[in-house]
């Protein structure tokens, strides 16, 4: 993987296993890892520190708020006023795995949605699709957003329990690329996590 590439993870809800992930895209590109909004304890961050070699670089949040819910929701309850400028891109010259906060469009203030920031800091995409009844109608809702607003995709990972006739139809419907799948995992350690590999990145 050649150095300088940027990918934003994004998922189609919450809980999509955007952090699980993002440790695994991060131990295996050796990449740095940066989440630009936190809301609520324990940190993505932290989790990703314990699952990733200790030398690899977990940048500070760009704006951490204690409510775990909508940012701007949190945002608003905590007096703290976000907005898109006040993101500046960690300094790196390594790959960095940039992860998002809920689905694509969760807003972190009245106009400005977590997605419009892969564009902002000009990252490639990458889709995580937990597989669950009804991830089928927001991964192409997902996907339809990212085409008509231009995104580069990188491609999906399809997280937990493979679903054959969900998978299939996703890739011929989209034309995306599969980049690897995570199956369900009974523990998350950084050795299980070490073990994992996205495979067609
Ligand atoms: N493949 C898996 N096997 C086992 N547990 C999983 C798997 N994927 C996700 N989980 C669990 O589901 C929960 C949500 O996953 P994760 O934290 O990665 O989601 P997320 O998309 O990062 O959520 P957020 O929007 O809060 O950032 C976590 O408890 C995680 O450990
Ligand atoms: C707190 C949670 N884990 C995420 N960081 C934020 C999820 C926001 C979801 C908002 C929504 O889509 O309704
Ligand atoms: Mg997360």
């Amino acid at each position: 993987m050649s150095q300088n590439k940027r990918y934003f993870v994004t998922g189609i809800d919450t809980d999509a296993g955007k952090t699980l992930a993002s440790a695994i895209l991060t131990q295996q590109l050796k990449a740095d890892y940066w989440k630009p909004i936190q809301a609520g304890e324990p940190t993505d961050s932290d989790q990703i520190r314990q699952l990733i070699d200790s030398s690899l670089v977990v940048h500070p949040e760009g704006v951490m708020l204690q409510h775990p819910m909508s940012p701007h929701a949190a945002a608003r309850r905590e007096n703290v006023q976000i907005t898109a400028d006040q993101f500046t891109l960690p300094e790196t010259s390594n790959t960095l795995i940039i992860e998002g906060a809920g689905g694509l469009m969760v807003p972190f203030n009245a106009q400005g949605l977590v997605i419009d920031l892969a564009k902002q800091f000009e990252a490639e995409v990458i889709l995580v699709s937990r597989n669950y009844l009804g991830s089928i109608n927001h991964t192409l809702l997902s996907v339809a957003y990212l085409q008509t607003h231009n995104y580069p995709i990188k491609g999906i990972i399809f997280n937990g329990d493979p679903n054959e006739d969900t998978e299939s139809f996703i890739l011929q419907y989209t034309g995306l690329k599969c980049l690897g799948r995570i199956p369900m995992m009974d523990t998350i350690t950084a050795d299980t996590v070490n073990k994992q590999k996205i495979t067609n990145l």
